[in-house]
């Protein structure tokens, strides 16, 4: 670490990373102060110190050629999802470094997010894409292909005023790649699919789906090793191929809007870099714009802050407050 400081026994936060296999600043950084705290026995000098030297020791001092400035950038880009009052409080659209659990009750509209963002990462990077295409892994239901063929023509209308709507819009259907998968082998194709076509997204819906049908109550200590190796497949693809990673999980607990908390417990919390919950407070049937809501929960570089979002045909759209 580049960085020392008098309150911090930097030998013994090492010897905590080590036992957390935590290896390098690029690892400490996809980790949220949250993930961090959870790091054997860290506190939050502790952890100040360790994002600090974390980031000091990736700045590198001095002048950097544009070509460097440009790889950079690469690595901090974000899928827009083509609506600003969301992208406001996402800070841009989803990143493309780590894991990003979209958690949320039923029906609360995570997979019409996710729907939207296969169409969005296909839009040139000067108007919030990545220009490139995504892979859907369904591990429960099967793929709304009649929804996704809906947004085709209703998506582009409502993201750009009409006099960009221009012939060339991408073809969306030839750059989403869907796979039905059902168990822990469900990245099993992937690193091949990467190799071959150009993606920057990456949705699984959902992770709770991967984990739940193929272990017997004595099998969790093998359920969290799984979880693991899965976890861990995606941060590596995440930041080898600078995409985005979406996790869709569901929620269990549900005692009101606020106390949801996300399957599958903390083997799986410790792996997420961003949780952003959706919320819908109604029954289906009983829609009006100020019932869903969407909320940061934690993430390594957003404020914990939330607005409300509507679901119309052209997909998930954010309300602007009123002042
Ligand atoms: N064409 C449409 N126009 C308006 N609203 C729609 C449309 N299609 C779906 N919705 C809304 O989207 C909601 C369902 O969202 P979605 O399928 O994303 O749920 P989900 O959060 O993924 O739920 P689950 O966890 O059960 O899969 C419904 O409440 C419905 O009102």
């Amino acid at each position: 670490m580049a960085r020392s400081s008098k309150l911090v026994n930097s030998e013994t936060v090492q010897h905590e990373l080590d036992k957390a296999e935590i290896k390098g600043p690029d690892a400490i950084l996809q980790l949220s102060d949250y993930g961090l705290l959870r790091v054997g026995s860290l506190g939050p000098v502790e952890i100040n110190w360790l994002s600090n030297n974390a980031a000091a020791s990736l700045l590198k001092p001095g002048f950097i050629t544009a070509l460097e400035f440009e790889k950079q950038e690469d690595n901090w880009r974000r899928v827009s999802t083509g609506c600003h009052v969301i992208d406001k409080v996402l800070g841009g659209g989803f990143p493309v470094r780590g894991i990003t659990e979209l958690s949320g009750e039923s029906s609360c509209g995570k997979t019409q997010l996710c729907l939207q963002l296969c169409l969005s990462v296909q839009y040139p990077i000067s108007q919030g894409g990545l220009d490139a295409g995504a892979v859907y892994i369904c591990t429960e239901d099967s793929f709304p292909a009649k929804r996704l063929q809906q947004l085709f023509t209703t998506y582009p209308q409502q993201r750009m005023s009409p006099s960009h709507i221009k012939e060339d819009l991408p073809k969306f259907g030839d750059n989403i790649f869907i796979e039905h998968v059902a168990d822990a082998c469900v990245l099993g194709r992937l690193p091949k699919l990467l190799s071959h076509h150009s993606v920057k997204l990456i949705v699984v819906d959902s992770i709770a789906g991967v984990f739940r049908s193929c272990y017997e109550n004595n099998e969790m200590k093998h359920r969290a090793e799984d979880m693991r190796t899965v976890g861990g497949q995606l941060h590596k693809m995440a930041s080898q191929y600078k995409l985005c990673v979406i996790c869709v999980n569901q929620v269990t607990a549900s005692d009101g809007p606020q106390r949801s908390v996300p399957a599958l417990g903390l083997a799986w919390s410790n792996l997420v870099t961003s949780r952003i919950q959706m919320h819908r407070s109604e029954p289906d049937g009983a829609d009006s714009a100020s019932q869903r809501s969407l909320e940061i929960i934690f993430a390594p570089d957003l404020q914990p802050t939330s607005v409300s979002y509507t679901i119309s045909e052209a997909g998930v759209f954010g309300l602007a407050k009123l002042n």
